[in-house]
């Protein structure tokens, strides 16, 4: 049987008004995602995209770029009646942040293009752009008044990641967009709750009753978040050496992880339940001392290697990035969560680029158990007891435990019962995308980040970005690209008695 929770409201009428329209992530994943909406006839009939550039580009040549865009990065066959529909909606309008004038400009085009295409106001702005221009464009689009409200038309702000650079700056980007849209029209995307595997950790925690008992500090001994790349830092070398591994992954995509593992129940499934619960337990992160910060974490920087066939240069050598670099391409760190249910249950959590192995799960480790029965093995020497939820590129969930040996005598060995979503559901591949912006249609915001969530998240990494600054290049360990990452990361935990589910590498 299946019980579906899906939302009844159909998407309202609406135009679509992306800025950054020209750019990456727009081809890559906004175009597609779109395409795969309106292919299941998840679109509202009445639609249009206004593709918004600081060039001046005619609305043929940007649909043709689309397109292009389209047939590269489509996850499914493409088929030209869907396309031409879509791209047939979309219409290029220019302005500039800079240029105050030509979002008066913008507004003027704006309302006659609603009226022909009978959008009836309703406007989505997804800033697609780099995120130094999140706060000129929405101080433009508010001071032209596109932002206001009328006759009962929303306005919905999308803006993307990264959400500000440290606590103080995501404070601030946070104050001023709230002074321009209320947080309910406020959707701050992080790509992680897109994935399935990240959105059915909610469900495999609370549609199920096995678990609940045991998830908590009397049973679990502690939780591994692991979110292991081959890729290096490629061409995005700017952004990524003024960035790091851990504002780059932590306060965002692996405290997503954390906080689903984490939280308590919330009483209902909307969003203010489910943020609110998410909310409270990134509040409920221990905030350390600098020294505590330094002493629980480990960072590393990768150095020339090899990943199967490829060759990955040095870190420092790559385009874009200082010779002298101390910036960190991995990160490890030990937070502890204050409250009664995880109270002396660390969490582990490491990230890093040109690893050994791609790797994004969630493990949750459980106690051992209390006494020897079995002589043959001692409970030291039992394999241990895991739930391993794989986000990537294994998409399952896997019990691990301790089992009899077929045979006369008794013997254990550690083994696997594993669910993997290809075994069960059959679903054309998807970008990740379409879930989110669905919902910015129909104005759910329950996977989106609330402001809170978000302050405390940096809230509780500020203190490790304080300390590796004042560090600098001390303790900065150097691993080779294909590897395990830096071995004090091993160290991080074979001081508390624990290791690491598995080597990225054997
Ligand atoms: N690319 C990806 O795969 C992903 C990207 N993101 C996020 O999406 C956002 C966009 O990334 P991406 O598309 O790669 O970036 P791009 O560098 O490709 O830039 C996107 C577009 O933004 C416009 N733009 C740049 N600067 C400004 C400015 N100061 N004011 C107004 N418009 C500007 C440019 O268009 P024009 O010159 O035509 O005005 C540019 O084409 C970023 O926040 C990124 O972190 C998130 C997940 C994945
Ligand atoms: O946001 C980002 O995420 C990707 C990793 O995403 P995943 O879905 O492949 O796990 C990371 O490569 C990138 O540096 C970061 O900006």
């Amino acid at each position: 049987m299946t019980v579906s929770t899906a939302s009844t409201s159909a998407p309202d009428r609406y135009a679509m008004v992306i800025f950054g329209v020209t750019g990456d992530l727009t081809h890559r994943l906004v175009i597609p995602a779109l395409y795969n909406l309106a292919e299941a006839g998840l679109l509202p009939e009445t639609f249009c995209v206004v593709g918004i550039t600081r060039k001046e580009i005619a609305s043929e040549e940007l649909r043709a770029s689309l397109m292009d865009g389209l047939k590269r990065f489509a996850t499914r066959p493409v088929r030209q009646d869907v396309a031409d529909k879509l791209l047939y909606c979309v219409t290029a309008i220019s302005a500039d942040p800079s240029d105050p004038p030509s979002f008066d400009r913008l507004r003027e085009r704006l309302e006659k293009l609603e009226a022909a295409r009978h959008t009836g106001g309703n406007r989505l702005f997804y800033l697609a752009t780099p995120p130094d221009a999140f706060a000129p464009i929405s101080s433009e689009l508010g001071r032209a008044g596109l932002l206001r409200e009328d006759q009962g038309a929303w306005r919905r702000l999308v803006v993307e990641k990264p959400f500000g650079t440290d606590l103080a700056s995501a404070k601030a980007l946070n104050a001023h967009l709230l002074g321009l849209v209320p947080e309910h029209e406020l959707y701050r995307i992080d790509h992680y709750l897109g994935k399935e595997t990240v959105q059915n950790i909610l469900v495999m925690r609370f549609a199920n009753g096995m678990f609940e008992p045991i998830w908590n500090r009397d049973h679990i001994d502690h939780v591994q978040i692991t979110v292991a790349e081959t890729l290096g830092v490629g061409h995005r070398g700017s952004f990524y050496d003024a960035t790091g591994a851990l504002r780059d992954m932590v306060p965002n995509h692996l405290f997503q992880l954390l906080s689903l593992v984490a939280m308590e129940p919330p009483s209902q499934f909307n969003a203010h339940a489910v943020r609110t619960a998410k909310s409270a337990v990134l509040s409920a992160i221990q905030i350390p001392s600098e020294h505590d910060a330094l002493a629980n974490s480990v960072r590393g920087q990768y150095s020339a290697g090899q990943i199967g066939d490829t060759t990955i240069e040095d870190y420092r050598k790559s385009r874009n990035v200082s010779p002298n670099s101390t910036t960190e391409t991995y990160a490890a760190l030990k937070l502890n969560i204050d409250n009664w249910r995880w109270a002396g249950v660390p969490f582990y959590l490491r990230t890093g680029k040109a690893l050994g192995a791609k790797r994004t799960e969630v493990a949750i480790k459980f106690k051992q158990a209390p006494f020897a029965m079995f002589r043959c093995t001692p409970v030291q020497q039992l394999s241990q007891n895991y739930l391993v939820i794989g986000i990537e590129p294994a998409e399952s969930i896997s019990l691990q435990f301790n089992s009899k040996i077929p045979g006369p005598q008794i013997a254990i060995d550690g083994v696997e019962m594993t669910f993997r979503y290809k075994d069960y559901f059959k679903v054309a591949p998807s970008t990740g995308y379409e879930t989110l912006i669905h919902d910015c249609m129909i104005g759910d915001n329950i996977l989106f980040q609330r402001a809170d969530a978000i302050e405390a998240g940096w809230a509780a990494v500020q203190p490790f970005l304080d300390g590796w600054r004042k560090a600098g290049a001390d303790g900065l360990q150097i691993y080779p690209a294909g590897s395990n990452g830096p071995a004090d990361a091993d160290a991080l935990l074979a001081r508390d008695g624990r290791s690491w589910r598995e080597p990225l590498v054997r």
